[in-house]
């Protein structure tokens, strides 16, 4: 197995194996990630190895055309042959001819990503606290407030470990929402709503410092409105990124649904390949109710943390697609999910991890796609 291979497929894995009294959980390392440039240094990878397709996942080539000389990268959906190399570019013209290649592109990661799964959602939401309050308290001490974008749908459950946490200082939050459905504050479809009856109105975090979206407005004014909430912040609490002046929040937790979307970006949708802005109206969720508002992955990546919670039987088959298998770029949003400086991890139970194939990983022989995976020896 190569080095590329082993290191493409390195996330760092930790699998918890608390008891679902135990607040905080107990982990086992199995797999250490291992940076390429770390890699490099210690000679495991030729500086011209660190390509495309390199030992990053989801490195698309963003060159002129023409762009792959040696074939589509598998990321790009792509695949190898049996000699290893990627298979190369069809010059057929088929009627998809007139996509536009470069709607969507992955970068290389440029920090590791780690992945826990735990041994239940009780569990996971345990692991979960202890993630936000980490964040919170770094974040406090260094600013003396915590910025936390908020998911709706599954994930408000498992954020109930935090109810009680007498090391965090929820005075000092602000929450703002990763997305929001354009409807009433009160609608049983506003993740404001969720979030405030499973967490909000069971911690001390001041009204005033809870961004919800302005009810009432058509869409597209709604997230200009919330753009402008974000701003009104100033950077003594939302700091922004040196480079490209993003908001940098401290921590954003996505869910992630079946189909692969997160925050309200879908996949193949125009919002998941915006490049700009800050918060966007959708006006067609493929997933109801239609209109909603949402930040944009440049502004997600642009966090100091993201953390994706995938909880249950229903999410196995997107977890295993999105860690195991790549997909055509914006055909699964999530996997665009790769923060520019910060760090990215996946928090899993055993139902979600369930398909999975982590034993895989810690031998370094994932290849995408998995259907291009030799066969395993048997066991003796
Ligand atoms: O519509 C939404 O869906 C996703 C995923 O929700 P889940 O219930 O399948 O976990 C959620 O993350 C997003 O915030 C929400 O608006």
């Amino acid at each position: 197995m190569s080095t590329v291979a082993a290191l493409r497929s390195a996330p760092c894995i930790a699998r918890s194996s608390s008891r679902s009294e135990s607040r905080a959980p107990r982990r086992h390392t199995v797999v250490r990630a291992q940076k390429v440039e770390e890699a490099q240094q210690a000679g495991g990878v030729a500086a011209g190895e660190a390509r495309v397709p390199s030992a990053a996942v989801n490195v698309i080539d963003t060159h002129p055309v023409p762009r792959w000389p040696e074939g589509i990268p598998p990321a790009m959906g792509g695949h190898f042959m049996p000699s290893g190399a990627a298979a190369p570019l069809s010059q057929s013209r088929g009627p998809y001819n007139n996509i536009h290649p470069l709607m969507f592109t992955y970068r290389a990661p440029t920090a590791d990503v780690d992945v826990t799964v735990y041994d239940s959602d009780f569990a996971a939401a345990a692991g979960l606290a202890d993630l936000v309050a980490a964040a919170s308290s770094a974040a406090i001490a260094a600013k003396g407030a915590f910025t936390i974008a908020l998911s709706g749908g599954s994930l408000v459950q498992a954020l109930v470990g935090l109810v009680g946490r007498a090391d965090v200082d929820f005075s000092k939050w602000w929450v703002l929402y990763v997305d929001e459905r354009n409807v009433p504050l009160g609608s049983a479809d506003s993740n404001h709503r969720a979030a405030h009856e499973q967490l909000l109105r069971k911690v001390p975090i001041p009204s005033s410092q809870v961004l919800t979206l302005k009810e009432g407005l058509p869409v597209a004014q709604a997230a200009t409105h919330y753009a402008g909430q974000l701003l009104e912040l100033g950077s003594g609490v939302l700091p922004r990124t040196p480079d490209s002046g993003l908001p940098q929040i401290d921590l954003v937790l996505l869910g992630v649904g079946p189909d692969g979307h997160v925050a309200s970006l879908f996949p193949n949708a125009k919002e998941t390949a915006a490049t700009e802005g800050w918060v966007l109206p959708v006006s067609n969720s493929p997933k109801p109710p239609a209109e909603r508002i949402t930040l944009t992955m440049p502004v997600i990546n642009a966090a100091k943390q993201v953390a994706i919670v995938a909880l249950g039987k229903g999410k196995a088959e997107v977890v295993q697609r999105a860690l195991e298998v790549q997909s055509l770029p914006g055909a699964l949003p999530v996997q665009l999910v790769q923060p520019t400086s910060g760090k990215l991890s996946w928090v899993l139970d055993q139902e979600s991890a369930s398909v999975l194939h982590i034993d895989d990983w810690a031998q370094g022989s994932k290849k995408f796609p998995r259907s291009e995976n030799p066969p395993k020896p048997a066991a003796a």
